[in-house]
């Protein structure tokens, strides 16, 4: 279940807020200028390459690139196997912003994203069905677990792709990871 805790970042060791509430969690991202929206998705082969899965949601893709100014997109698929899954949880998990404006769409399995603005931050463990959005410039992470297993369609303004740029913050060394979330997700 797609579930929210929101942690004060001089507490971080617990949440004050839990919510498993899609509206919930869409008004309360909305306020801080974050898209949450649930769409639908469909039926994926189990060896699906990254062109035919941006050929099975091609109008989704065109739709956001409409919508959004985006350029190209592409596909990060993980699975509990890929034997180089630590560094793929470890490339992603140092607090960082992009110059552009970052939409994620889970087509499949789940993931946490971690926002920091306003001396708090939004933990959103992540499902499939679950379109985000991370304004330019905003801090966040995200942590895929030590048993990866998700699939997410990502859209770039930049023609280079994924480039991100490290605050050198230690804020995500001091929040409950993945794997304490995963469980409050249920
Ligand atoms: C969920 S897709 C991989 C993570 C990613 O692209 C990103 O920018 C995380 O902050
Ligand atoms: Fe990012
Ligand atoms: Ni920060």
């Amino acid at each position: 279940m797609t579930t929210l805790s929101i942690f004060n970042q001089s507490q971080p060791d617990a949440a004050h807020t839990v919510t498993t509430d899609p509206q919930v969690i869409s008004d309360t991202l909305a306020s801080q200028g974050v898209r949450f929206e649930r769409w639908p998705t469909r039926e994926l082969p189990a060896d699906a390459s990254q062109e035919q899965i941006l050929a099975i949601y091609a109008e989704e893709v065109a739709a956001l690139k409409r919508e959004c100014g985006f350029l190209t997109a592409d596909v990060v698929s993980l699975n509990p196997d890929n034997p180089q899954k630590d560094a793929f949880r470890q490339k992603f998990l140092a607090e960082h912003t992009h110059s552009e404006d970052e939409v994620r769409f889970f087509v499949r399995g789940q993931g946490l994203f971690y926002l920091h603005f306003g001396g708090q931050v939004y933990a959103l463990m992540c499902q499939k069905n679950d379109l985000i959005s991370v304004p330019n410039g905003t801090h966040h992470w995200f942590d895929m677990g030590p048993e990866p297993e998700f699939t997410c369609i990502r859209l770039f303004t930049n023609p280079d792709g994924w480039v991100a740029s490290f605050t050198g913050e230690d804020i995500a060394a001091r929040l409950p990871r993945y794997e304490a979330l995963a469980g409050v997700a249920g």
